[in-house]
């Protein structure tokens, strides 16, 4: 038996209550567990915010977008954290060991708590799909499905008017969303962080489907930086964190693509529609799993591990790993979907 506290940090996205209800199960049913909940993330852990986390509080959330414990960018190394406060605090709360569900950057943090000796095991979760430890993390098939049931619709309303539509999605460093939705719609150009272009090329994809009577569709990622940009698009100030917000890139394309090719464009940020409500069955199922494990872990006191999913088996991996390098979409993905273009 143990008591176990549970955060979720960074981005929400679909899943997050699945895993909380998947490890509540799993420990009181097998192991006699009981569980806490740190709200806000790091925050919780910082300032000793929690809430109970019995089988009552977790009925009937597994298929509950957000996260019943409520998330957030805050650093638990910055100004009033650090390691000796949080483990005052896990001593207060009487709590065992951690289940820290995040992205790249709340494992890096993990990290140096769990090397610090506070005792930590990690679930992957993003909707950008971008940590390369784990084949999949859960969040990215709903937001994938989301968008390629928007990007229909924008296709044929932009038939009805001929125009060219673009659809902005997620993806910092990844374009793992714009790649998949975007051959999931049959899209003209797929513009992803890891592949630059220049405006003419961008027009030429425009133009070839637009002679043929076809509404041209360009899917573009929130990261992607054009050849005659420097950086991504960023003007909606700096996250929690202090990084730049990205979005807008849709929406700086338009005019340029409408004054260079004639035809009437339209942009479309799909934004946090994709991160919002229901996870996907799939996306139900993966979560759960990693729940399941990320419990299993904790008695068998893996340490610094984080769940992850590889060939559709459950595996334990390093945070170091988990951390080492960021899942970008490699060359001949793009390539495929590059016949697609123009
Ligand atoms: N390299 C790092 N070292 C220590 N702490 C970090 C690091 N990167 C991020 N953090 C902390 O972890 C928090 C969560 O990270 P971040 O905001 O990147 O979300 P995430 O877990 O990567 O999820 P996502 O980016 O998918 O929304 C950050 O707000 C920050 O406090
Ligand atoms: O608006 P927020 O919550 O800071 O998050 C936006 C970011 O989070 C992500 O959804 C996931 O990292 C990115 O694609 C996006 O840049
Ligand atoms: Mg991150």
């Amino acid at each position: 038996m143990a008591r176990i506290g549970i955060l979720t940090s960074g981005g929400d996205c679909p899943g997050l209550n699945t895993v909380i209800r998947s490890c509540v199960l799993r420990g009181i049913r097998v192991h006699g567990d009981e569980f806490v909940g740190f709200t806000d993330g790091w925050r919780g852990l910082v300032e000793g915010s929690t809430i109970n986390l019995d089988w009552m509080s977790v009925r009937g959330i597994a298929n509950l977008g957000g996260t019943i414990l409520g998330t957030s960018r805050f650093s638990p190394l910055g100004e009033g954290g650090g390691v000796e406060r949080i483990q005052a605090n896990l001593r207060s709360v009487g709590v065992d060991a951690l289940i820290v569900i995040g992205g790249e950057g709340t494992m890096a943090a993990a990290k140096i708590l769990s090397d610090a000796g506070i005792p930590i095991v990690g679930v992957p979760k993003t909707v950008d799909n971008d940590l390369s430890a784990t084949d999949f993390s859960f969040g990215f098939h709903t937001a994938v499905e989301i968008a390629t049931e928007a990007i229909d619709r924008l296709k044929t309303t932009g038939q009805s008017h001929h125009r060219c539509m673009i659809a902005e999605v997620m993806g910092r460093h990844a374009g793992w969303i714009a790649l998949y939705a975007g051959m999931a719609t049959s899209a003209h150009a797929i513009l992803i962080p890891e592949q630059t272009a220049t405006l003419n090329e961008i027009c030429d994809w425009v133009e070839g489907p637009f002679r043929r009577g076809r509404t041209p569709l360009v899917v573009v990622a929130e990261g992607f930086v054009s050849a005659d940009m420097m950086e991504p698009h960023a003007d909606r100030g700096l996250d929690g964190f202090n990084r730049p917000r990205l979005g807008g890139i849709g929406e700086r394309l338009a005019p340029v693509i409408e004054d260079r090719t004639g035809i009437e464009t339209r942009s479309t940020t799909l934004g946090h529609i994709q991160r919002g409500g229901a996870p996907s069955a799939t996306d139900r199922v993966l979560a759960t799993r990693l729940g399941l494990a990320a419990v299993d872990a904790i008695h068998e006191r893996a340490w610094g591990k984080m769940v992850a999913t590889r060939a559709d088996k459950i595996v334990r991996v390093s945070l170091a790993e988990a951390i080492g390098k960021l899942k970008t979409v490699p060359q001949d993905r793009y390539d495929e979907a590059t016949y697609l273009f123009g």
